[in-house]
């Protein structure tokens, strides 16, 4: 049997990136004789087997026929005549399908190379359309690669357009979705990955619901990039940029979802947005099962993100029901991600992007002063239950608003 390492491991040391798993590819060999040399098969069906020690993963050669639509609509064809090229040639993009022998000798027979330096994603052969996945794969390698310069070839979009077409991509499991999507947004770009989907046709399957905010125009003054979809992709670019937390990147995301239901006849105004946002929002949270933190900064975000951007004109009052909101006595770190996606939403806008945003220091203060009253002295008293509950807000309602008074002082 020969053994090649493949795929990421050989793209990434020909980039100059750091290598993190390897995958090997195994030519020549039958179960049994993986199995016989101490190797652990990964599933009952499927050829994949791990390295007794490192753990690394060792694919027999194989070729693919579709048999169904969906995950888990594969046959796999592996017998120890499958070639390395066979196997290469039903793989996604050409940077992904060369391999590397254990003398370091590259075998790159659909032009890998060429590509990297030409800073293409192109797909290797008609096989792309075996698992429509491979749509929001390449989306999300040009939002990874973009800083370098990638783009997607002509002939590899349509391809993903005609996919997008096809009806394929509604059968991929809400998992597989998520697991892309989440990869996507903690890529450099994340926006390029969105963009990616839009420009093909994959969005308006997949996130209907973003895709429906692209055309829909909101007021110049304060967003001179005008399109709602534009200024979504410069908020979910942002929120690379601040390096937020992936809930944050989500969030900043869904967190305009309620300018796509705004009658028309009241454009470019969007009044009440926010709340009518909150039911669009559950509804993609649902679809792909996405974890808890992220549903719920998800909704906080679109709900109160306009509360952020006025934080100096919020009576105390209001600033005490936005940290209820938040529970930010029990998730105090919440708050970071809260107000990084709320300045990713004001960075978003063009040139005006980069005006400061001191709201943000402005709550984190008064976050500190509501977090700093302790039930202890109220405890003390002998206070319990609701009365308690009643004197602590009393009690967070005066310092915010003595943090308030100072702060005014002080400006
Ligand atoms: N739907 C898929 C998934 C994987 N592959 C192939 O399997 C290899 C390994 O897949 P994976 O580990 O998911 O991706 P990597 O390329 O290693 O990328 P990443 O750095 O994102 O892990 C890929 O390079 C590609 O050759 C494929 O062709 N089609």
């Amino acid at each position: 049997m020969q053994i090649y390492k493949v795929g990421g491991a050989v793209r990434d040391r020909l980039l100059g990136r750091a290598v993190e798993d390897i995958d090997y590819v195994v030519v020549g060999a039958t179960p049994e004789q993986m199995q016989a040399q101490g190797f652990r098969p990964v599933g009952a069906d499927f050829p994949v087997f791990l390295h007794p020690k490192t753990g690394a993963e060792y694919a027999l050669a194989r070729t693919e026929r579709k048999s169904g639509v969906g995950y888990g609509g594969f046959t796999f064809h592996t017998d120890p005549s499958v070639t390395l090229e066979e196997d290469l040639i039903r793989r996604d993009l050409t940077i992904n399908a060369m391999a590397e022998d254990a003398h370091g000798t590259l075998v790159d027979p659909y032009g890998g190379q060429r590509d990297l330096a030409a800073r293409v994603l192109r797909h290797v052969s008609p096989a792309f359309a075996e698992d429509p996945l491979r749509v929001l794969r390449v989306a999300r390698f040009a939002a990874r690669f973009a800083p370098l310069g990638f783009r997607i070839a002509e002939e590899t979009l349509q391809l993903m357009r005609a996919l997008a077409e096809s009806g394929e991509l509604q059968a991929l499991t809400a998992e597989r979705v998520w697991k892309e999507t989440s990869r996507a947004l903690m890529e450099e770009r994340p926006d390029v990955y969105f963009r990616t989907l839009h420009s093909c046709g994959a969005l308006r399957v997949l996130l209907p619901e973003v895709e429906q905010l692209f055309g829909v125009p909101q007021p110049e003054k304060h967003h001179p990039e005008i399109d709602t979809g534009e200024h979504v992709m410069q908020v979910v670019e942002q929120s690379a940029v601040l390096n937020l937390p992936l809930a944050a990147r989500w969030a900043a995301l869904l967190h305009d979802l309620g300018k796509g239901t705004t009658p028309p006849s009241e454009w470019p105004r969007h009044i009440a947005h926010e709340v009518r946002g909150l039911k669009l929002v559950k509804q993609v949270n649902a679809r792909f099962k996405v974890p808890r933190d992220c549903q719920d900064l998800a909704l906080l975000v679109c709900e109160l993100h306009t509360h952020c951007h006025r934080a100096f004109e919020l009576r105390g009052e209001t600033l005490l029901k936005l940290f209820q909101k938040l529970d930010l006595s029990r998730r105090a770190d919440r708050l970071e991600s809260f107000v990084g996606a709320c300045e990713a939403d004001s960075r978003g806008r063009n040139e005006l992007g980069k005006r400061p945003y001191p709201q943000a220091d402005y709550l984190r203060g008064a976050a500190q002063a509501y977090l700093a009253v302790s039930a202890q002295p109220l405890l003390e008293q002998g206070l319990e239950g609701a009365e308690l509950g009643k004197a602590l807000q009393a009690e967070r309602l005066q310092a915010l608003n003595a943090y308030k008074a100072a702060h005014s002082i002080s400006e």
